[in-house]
């Protein structure tokens, strides 16, 4: 029964394909959800296909930002036909997908603050209040020289990602200035303001430009972690001949409280759909530091999100870099940082596989991959003699490993030994196991450094395994999950399908208005949070016998991304 009184937190993640809102109370219940899908609902205006344009000469991809603005009207439009009490809420918050940039006009913080109730965002601000009418995705592959320089500069990658939390990588926004700035040098120099997807959907709300948020400004190789500022010589590579002051003008600043106000909300949203004027806009922030905040997660848990990209999260005390990971700054807790495996051949890659296959006859599009996943005994190994079966899917250019797009299929012996380009065809069956097992081997392979033995005569796994995001729906999926991740007490889907993010950014607004002095995040909301209800079982986890099977190729499925990697020099 949706609540007839108290305060309302409204929760928002903007992601690759979908605009999502999420309305809770102060004990976390759900009360109001709506979404935008681009695709479904925005294409035929907009042209995209899963939410981006693709320009595969120069391996851009990017969002229309225009799009963006439409589907905030249109998901609160479609809120308020569910009879969201939008005078009820007294804290908004959020995400957005990680690292993407827009390049606001001096115009478009003038507009921001004056918009009329009469027109939408999209006829208000589109024309005149970007230098760009598109923001760079985190999918896009086309700075790898400006990577190189970044990789550079402090004198190595491990240099770089002591100093950032990151090596240089393709889709971070530091990267991709440098490129924009050499490509669109006039729009360069018109842009007043430069934002993530993060702070401009926080701009909107704020009716200014908000300040980058402590976590998501990591996804950029340029804010030193360490020092806790811009790191001056990668500000300085990135601006070019324009200079470090004018970048740092077009930056702002960074904030370092995750909670709190940033102000109130925009007469806009006041005026058009009776929200509270009081009504305060705490930091948003990146999707996946978001979604680690959808769940009071502990050490030595981690959560699967199984989105358009996928992604493996844990929070911990200590700051590890490595050029294999990534290393972002907690977004509520000062002292605690989120570790990260990000990979862009995620849902996409495994729809692709799903598509190989004979059409579901149910109404659920993966019925037949899921039966034949199932039924396809682990490493493709009927009998312990056969040859286990590894692969390779990338449709894209992969992040993790550095590769470029293609599929690769090895085989090997049971032990690991005797790795080799697999000779014979694989059938579709065969892939649609393999491709799961390969994202989850590359995941474990990449996180043995956080896990630890959870308990006594337990070998080093995460404890608790929560999957989140669309994938996290698939019973195949999260059955592989746990035959080659483990988790010692079992795999667990938060109970909101595909919305952990806004759901974080929601629990992030309770805790910006209604936090004690001094209170914790973690304290709020384990408080309140009620694990019977926000998470189902899905799978037990560690089993020792399959768990072990796995641990045997692991070495072998290295060695592949490495003979992979090779082929990668010798294309290049
Ligand atoms: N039942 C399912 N099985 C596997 N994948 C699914 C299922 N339902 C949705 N997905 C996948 O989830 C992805 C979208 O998940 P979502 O978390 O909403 O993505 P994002 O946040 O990146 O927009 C799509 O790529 C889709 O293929
Ligand atoms: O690039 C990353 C993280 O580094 C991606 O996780 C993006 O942040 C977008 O993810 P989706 O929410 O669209 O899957």
């Amino acid at each position: 029964m949706p609540s007839t009184s108290g305060p309302l937190y409204l929760g928002f993640d903007l992601s690759t394909q979908q605009l999502k809102a999420i309305v809770i109370s102060s004990d976390l219940r759900v009360h109001y959800e709506a979404k935008v899908d681009f695709d479904a609902d925005l294409s035929s205006k907009y042209g995209i296909k899963k939410g981006v344009h693709v320009n595969e000469a120069e391996r851009e991809v990017y969002a229309p930002v225009a799009m963006w603005l439409e589907a905030v009207d249109l998901v609160l439009q479609r809120l308020k036909e569910k009879n969201t009490p939008f005078d009820r809420v007294m804290g908004i918050s959020g995400a957005g997908q990680q690292h993407g940039s827009v390049y606001w006009t001096k115009q478009g913080e003038e507009l921001l603050g004056g918009l009329k109730t009469g027109e939408t965002l999209v006829q208000q601000l589109s024309e005149m209040a970007f230098a760009h009418p598109w923001s760079p995705n985190w999918q896009d592959a086309s700075t790898q020289k400006e990577c190189d320089s970044f990789d550079a500069e402090l004198g190595s990658e491990n240099a770089l990602a002591d100093a950032t939390g990151s090596k240089a990588h393709h889709r971070f926004t530091g990267p991709q200035i440098m490129r924009f700035h050499k490509k669109h040098p006039d729009v360069y120099r018109a842009t007043s303001r430069i934002t993530l997807v993060s702070s401009f959907l926080a701009s909107v709300f704020l009716g200014s430009i908000a300040p980058f948020d402590i976590s998501d400004v990591c996804g950029m190789n340029l804010w030193d972690i360490r020092a806790g500022k811009w790191s001056e010589p990668l500000l300085k590579i990135a601006a070019g001949e324009d200079g470090i002051e004018s970048l740092k003008e077009k930056l702002g600043e960074v904030r370092e409280d995750g909670g709190g106000s940033m102000g109130a909300i925009s007469q806009y949203f006041v005026g058009r759909y009776g929200f509270n004027a009081n009504c305060a806009i705490a930091p948003f922030t990146g999707d996946n530091p978001s979604t680690i905040l959808a769940l009071p997660l502990r050490p030595l848990d981690a959560i699967v999100s199984l989105g358009t990209s996928t992604t493996f999260l844990m929070s911990t005390p200590n700051y590890v870099p490595d050029p294999s990971y990534h290393f972002f700054n907690h977004p509520t807790t000062a002292g605690l940082y989120m570790f990260m495996l990000c990979y862009k051949n995620g849902g996409l890659a495994r729809e692709r596989i799903r598509d190989t296959l004979p059409k579901s006859t149910t109404a659920d599009p993966w019925a037949v991959f899921n039966k034949v996943a199932s039924e396809t005994p682990p490493l493709g190994q009927k009998t312990n003699s056969d040859l286990a079966k590894l692969g390779l899917y990338f449709p894209l250019p992969e992040i993790v490993p550095n590769v470029r797009a293609g599929t690769w299929r090895y085989t090997c012996k049971s032990d690991g030994t005797g790795l080799s380009e697999s000779k014979e065809s694989w059938s579709s069956d065969d892939d649609a196991r393999a491709i799961v097992e390969s994202q989850v081997l590359s995941l474990r392979l990449r996180s043995q450094k956080l896990v630890h033995s959870p308990e006594e005569g337990m070998p080093p796994q995460p404890r608790r395994i929560y999957v989140v995001g669309g994938g996290s729906l698939n019973p195949a999926i999260t059955r592989i999950i746990g035959d080659v991740l483990g988790g010692t007490e079992g795999v667990y889907r938060l109970d909101v399908g595909g919305n952990a993010c806004a759901l974080g950014g929601a629990y992030k607004a309770v805790w910006a208005v209604e936090r004690k002095e001094g209170e914790s995040f973690e304290q709020l909301i384990g408080q309140r949070w009620n694990e019977e209800e926000a998470t189902v079982k899905v799978d037990e986890g560690y089993r020792k016998d399959v768990w072990g099977a796995y641990g045997k190729v692991l070495g072998a499925f290295e060695e592949m991304e490495q003979k992979v990697l090779a082929g990668e020099e010798r294309n290049q």
